[in-house]
């Protein structure tokens, strides 16, 4: 058995090489992951539940910036479930669930990631040899980003434009070895490695791969919706988004990543401001504690408020996640769209808001927030990403708003399914008739604004759920959040209320007191309420947020671990571009100390053992 999270001669993570880091996040990976395997083992997690269980383990302090084994859990293995027909899955589940093969998903190219309609990868499929022949026409063609190519996954989902009988019928996905599973050489008719070092998740091992004329069985086509027959016959999908399942199902984990990392640093950041004193209110008295603030609370209350109602969103995402795919299996399709504008739009706007609370959380914190010991940064550099991968936020707003114009278009014509049935509403009261400064009475001016702009989605606050199942104390402080949040986002938006609701400006100053006077009744709850994530310092893993309190010890303790402090520096930059984007980035990638090598030692060492189950 492995002894636990190995770093070198303790120096903490920040200070290893981009080689070093990798290597340690294999170490402790496969440890980890090993524990994944032993829950399998007796039933504690099982291949349709395990999303808690690798979701905590890929946002703990183990593998605090991602790891190399992320992918296969996050998208091969799902893909495989919603994509691979019941043999396929017989054959590839069972050796991807006990990790005796590694996965990723490599759809992205250099040249492509938004319009996956253009990518250029190609698999051609030859009857003659009952084959498919995967090829990289260009440069751009080169997948490029997928998490744990560089030197981990041995297998991967590809996406690719399919060729029959000399017809293209667009992208689908193959399932395809990439490297040996003795030697893990890559193998032949293979380009691999890793794409560089990143603002964030540097241990997630991104990498690049291109094709050249490799071929698979036909077989290794995942033909649950789509199908190429032996004869080259293309037979079609019952819906042509069926395929994009996978993305579906990550935007929606996605939501739940956000609570997760929001809730870490709030918790931070308020538990550092009840540490923190700075300056006087009052000329002569003691420095008081920076959360007195009314500026302060402004910067961090509302992030409190947010944790809640992501929580709570996302819990509601994933109720309607699988109540649609249920129906799917059944061969109901009508919800599709639905969930797919639903998760693009959470997606995004959850990603967007997490990133802007995490810097906030930052800034809060002085310059102790931008020490990497605080945590703040890592945190901000991890969420940040996600505005980005799984579909870019922009897009996938631009999705929603397609939705929601065609929904409108369809008011008087079509049922509205549950989450858009407020239209409904919003369209009757056209110019909501009264304003009220209430949860409800905001959330109706909402739902008035999203009827008018249509591309603002609002959300159903679960009050009735809290009144249930509270006590009285605890569902005042939630009700307090709920306020907090509805008249936050209501000043923060009070250009279209102002252009689209008859809110008058008494109102508007009155929601503005009420807001203030929100944030103090907050205030002797604060700590309480980031308390109540009960985040443990392991996870926090922050200098700052630790709950004893005991911020400068510990500030100090970590500096002293800098080898910078022992000994002259160490540090070199990079060159900079000329323009010529792909070429540069491909000549950077291959300067990683990563590629130099077509091997790595952590496989022989740590994957290979883990992989065969000998941990
Ligand atoms: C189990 C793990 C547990 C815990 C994990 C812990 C943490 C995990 C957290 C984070 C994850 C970590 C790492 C993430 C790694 C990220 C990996 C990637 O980034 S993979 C690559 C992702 N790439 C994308 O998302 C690409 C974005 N682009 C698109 O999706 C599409 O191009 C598009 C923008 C949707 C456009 O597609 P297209 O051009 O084909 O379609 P149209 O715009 O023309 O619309 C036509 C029609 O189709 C409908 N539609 C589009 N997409 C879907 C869909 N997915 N489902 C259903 N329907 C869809 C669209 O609504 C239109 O419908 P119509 O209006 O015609 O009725
Ligand atoms: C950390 C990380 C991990 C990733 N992991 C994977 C992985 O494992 N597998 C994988 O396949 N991919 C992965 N990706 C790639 C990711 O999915 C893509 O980066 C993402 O889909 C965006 O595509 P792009 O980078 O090509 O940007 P582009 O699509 O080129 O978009 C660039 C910008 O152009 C604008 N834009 C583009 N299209 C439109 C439009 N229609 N309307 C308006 N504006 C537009 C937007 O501002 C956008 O930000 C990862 C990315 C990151 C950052």
């Amino acid at each position: 058995m492995l002894s636990k999270r190995e770093v070198f001669d303790g120096v903490p993570e920040e200070y290893l090489s981009h080689k070093e880091r990798y290597e340690n996040a294999i170490r402790n990976s496969v440890v980890a992951f090993s524990l994944v395997r032993k829950m399998q083992e007796e039933g504690k997690t099982s291949i349709n539940n395990y999303r808690d269980v690798v979701g905590g383990l890929l946002g703990s302090s183990v593998l605090r910036d991602g790891s190399p084994l992320g992918l296969h859990y996050i998208m091969f293995m799902p893909a495989i479930l919603n994509q691979a027909n019941e043999e396929q899955q017989e054959k590839w589940l069972p050796r991807a669930w006990n990790c005796s093969i590694i996965g990723s998903y490599a759809q992205t190219e250099l040249g492509h990631g938004t319009f996956i309609r253009g990518l250029e990868t190609t698999a051609t499929y030859d009857a003659a040899t009952k084959q498919f022949v995967l090829h990289s026409p260009t440069l751009t063609a080169y997948k490029w980003w997928p998490g744990g190519l560089g030197q981990t996954a041995n297998y991967c989902i590809v996406v690719a434009q399919l060729y029959t009988k000399g017809q293209c019928h667009g992208i689908h996905s193959f399932i395809i070895q990439v490297r040996d599973e003795e030697t893990h050489m890559p193998l032949p008719g293979i380009k691999i490695g890793e794409i560089g070092a990143k603002l964030g998740l540097n241990a997630v091992n991104n990498g690049f791969l291109g094709f050249d004329n490799y071929r698979i069985p036909r077989t290794n086509m995942l033909m649950k919706h789509a199908q190429v027959l032996e004869d080259g016959t293309y037979v079609k999908s019952r819906h042509s988004k069926l395929n994009y399942g996978a993305m579906v199902f990550v935007r929606v984990v996605i939501v739940f990543d956000m609570v997760n990392y929001l809730s870490k640093a709030v918790t931070i950041a308020t538990r550092f401001s009840a540490v923190r004193r700075q300056c006087q209110l009052k000329a002569g008295e003691t420095e008081c504690q920076i959360l007195d603030y009314v500026t302060q609370q402004h910067k961090l209350f509302v992030s409190i408020a947010a944790a809640h109602a992501f929580r709570i969103t996302a819990n509601k995402l994933w109720l309607t996640f699988n109540e649609v795919n249920e129906q799917l299996v059944e061969g109901n399709l009508q919800r599709l769209p639905e969930l797919h504008a639903l998760a693009c739009c959470l997606k995004a706007v959850t990603t967007a808001d997490t990133a802007a609370c995490v810097e906030r959380c930052r800034l809060a914190c002085g310059g102790h927030g931008y020490m990497m010991s605080s945590s703040l940064p890592l945190t901000y550099g991890l969420v940040t990403a996600a505005c980005t991968y799984e579909g870019e936020n922009t897009v996938l707003l631009l999705q929603t708003a397609r939705f929601l114009v065609k929904t409108y278009q369809q008011l008087d014509s079509k049922a509205l399914t549950p989450t858009v049935a407020y239209l409904k509403t919003a369209a009757a009261e056209r110019f909501c008739v009264g304003w009220s400064n209430t949860t409800e009475g905001i959330i109706r001016g909402f739902q008035v604004v999203a009827m008018r702009v249509i591309i603002m989605s609002t959300f159903n606050e679960e009050v009735q759920e809290m009144s249930r199942t509270v006590s009285p104390q605890l569902k005042e402080v939630l009700h307090q959040l709920v306020d907090l949040y509805c008249t936050y986002w209501a000043l923060e938006k009070l250009s279209d209320l102002l252009l689209y609701t008859p809110i008058s400006q008494k109102e508007v100053e009155s929601l503005r007191l009420r807001y203030e006077e929100t944030l103090t009744n907050l205030r002797p709850n604060a700590v309480g309420l980031v308390d109540a994530f009960d985040l443990r310092d392991e996870m926090l893993q922050s200098t700052l947020g630790s709950y004893d309190g005991r911020v400068y010890e510990r500030l100090m303790e970590e500096a002293m671990k800098s080898p910078l402090n022992a000994e002259p520096m160490l540090q070199s930059t990079l060159g900079s571009y000329d323009g010529r984007v792909y070429e540069r980035l491909m000549e950077e990638a291959m300067k990683s100390p990563l590629n130099a090598e077509p091997v790595n030692y952590t496989f022989h060492k740590y994957l290979k053992p883990f992989m065969q189950g000998k941990l």
